[in-house]
């Protein structure tokens, strides 16, 4: 800690979207100072001659990646760092007693082996997999609590698995119905160029993508095979949408029993109450991504369907914020066992 009480903050990837949207939200939070925003490949440099909106940061010159120099600067570091990168970062800041929140998808799975099959590359050390605490605040949010080290969700399985955790828990839906339709903005893919994200690729257009092979199925399905006690598959097809910040995941299960819609928003209601983050929507009533548009929040509606037997769930975030740095920061409240809303109470910005 810092002689004014603040937590010494550092961010290695503070050059991508996810690190960039951690300092907007760290500059407004009282319990936080940003001592060390560091870059791999503009070391040396001022952050604002890439980012002019960032001029209130007090710490302007960008670190190199030196795990002693973050040690000698911060007491918590945030790696918002590719796949594959943090891997190999974070037991090296772990190592020199850093408190670690990890944005990228190295630490959420358990299993090396599956890691591998998805990731295609090697997995970090299996002890360190154990370790981690996988940062889905409102599932796991007790066991974060003083820790030190936590593996932030991803952005896709973050908005699908709020969304179906709590009927999967209840029984209502047979988890091995699930088809998850799900559509990023291109945010999501990061702040590099590539003919997948670039504007004449995907404006006014529509693609799909990873189909059957995308990296988040063995997190959500990890997940929701704990949930419901026994392995879980689903069905997962992502498409990139011509938006820059959001994501919708639409969910089709077949509901174990008749279901109305009221019944299925008092569930949801109380199974996320005092979870501020989380906003049921009144029976028939679906969300949209600007609704939660550069907020923390992840906003769920439902339809019951008595002719098919099928429910549907929507459920909203922005990949950005719930997704990555809302989320990361919500972990760092609930680690130092401060308020969980404690820097993020933004309301959306509309429109
Ligand atoms: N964008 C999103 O919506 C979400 C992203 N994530 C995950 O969060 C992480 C960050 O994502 P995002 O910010 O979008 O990605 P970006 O590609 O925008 O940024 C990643 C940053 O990592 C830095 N980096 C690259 N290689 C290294 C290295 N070897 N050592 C240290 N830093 C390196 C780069 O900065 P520099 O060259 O300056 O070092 C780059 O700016 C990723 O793991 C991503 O999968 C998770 C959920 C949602
Ligand atoms: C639009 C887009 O391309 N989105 C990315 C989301 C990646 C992400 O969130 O990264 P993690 O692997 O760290 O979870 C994708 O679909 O791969």
């Amino acid at each position: 800690m810092s002689e004014s009480n603040q937590v010494k903050v550092a961010i290695v990837g503070s050059t991508g979207y996810g690190g960039v949207e951690l300092i907007r939200f760290l500059l407004n939070h009282p319990n936080v100072e940003i001592t060390s925003v560091i870059s791999s490949s503009n070391a040396g440099e001022s952050i604002t001659e890439g980012f002019p909106h960032l001029s209130e940061l007090l710490v302007q010159r960008l670190d190199g990646v030196d795990p002693a120099l973050i040690k000698s600067k911060a007491d918590v570091v945030f790696t918002a760092t590719p796949s594959g990168v943090s891997g190999k970062l974070v037991p090296q800041l772990l190592a020199e007693g850093l408190k670690v929140i990890d944005l990228s998808g190295d630490f959420r799975i358990k299993d090396g082996a599956v890691y591998e099959e998805w990731y295609k590359h090697d997995a970090p050390p299996a002890g360190l997999l154990e370790q981690a605490v996988y940062g889905l605040c409102e599932e796991n949010g007790a066991q974060v609590k003083g820790l030190d080290f936590v593996s932030n969700p991803g952005c896709y399985p973050t908005a699908t698995l709020l969304g179906l955790l709590p009927a999967v828990k209840e029984g209502w839906i047979d988890p091995g119905s699930i088809i998850i339709d799900a559509k990023s903005g291109v945010s999501g893919a990061g702040r590099g160029t590539s003919l997948m994200t670039h504007y004449a690729e995907i404006n006014e257009n529509m693609k799909v993508y990873k189909v059957n092979k995308h990296q988040h199925i063995p997190e959500i399905e990890q997940a929701l095979s704990i949930a419901s006690g026994s392995p879980v598959t689903v069905t997962f097809t992502t498409h990139l949408v011509p938006m820059t910040r959001g994501i919708m995941s639409t969910m089709y299960a077949k509901l174990t029993g008749s279901r109305s819609e009221q019944e299925l928003v008092d569930l949801y209601r109380h199974y996320y109450e005092g979870r501020p983050f989380v906003r049921v929507r009144e029976p028939g009533k679906f969300p949209a991504t600007k609704e939660v548009f550069g907020s923390n929040y992840c906003d769920i509606g439902f339809a019951a369907d008595a002719r098919t037997g099928r429910l549907t769930i929507v459920s909203v975030i922005d990949n950005v914020v719930k997704g990555a740095a809302g989320q990361a920061i919500q972990n760092l409240n609930l680690m130092m066992g401060w308020e969980e809303t404690t820097g993020l109470q933004l309301s959306p910005v509309y429109p």
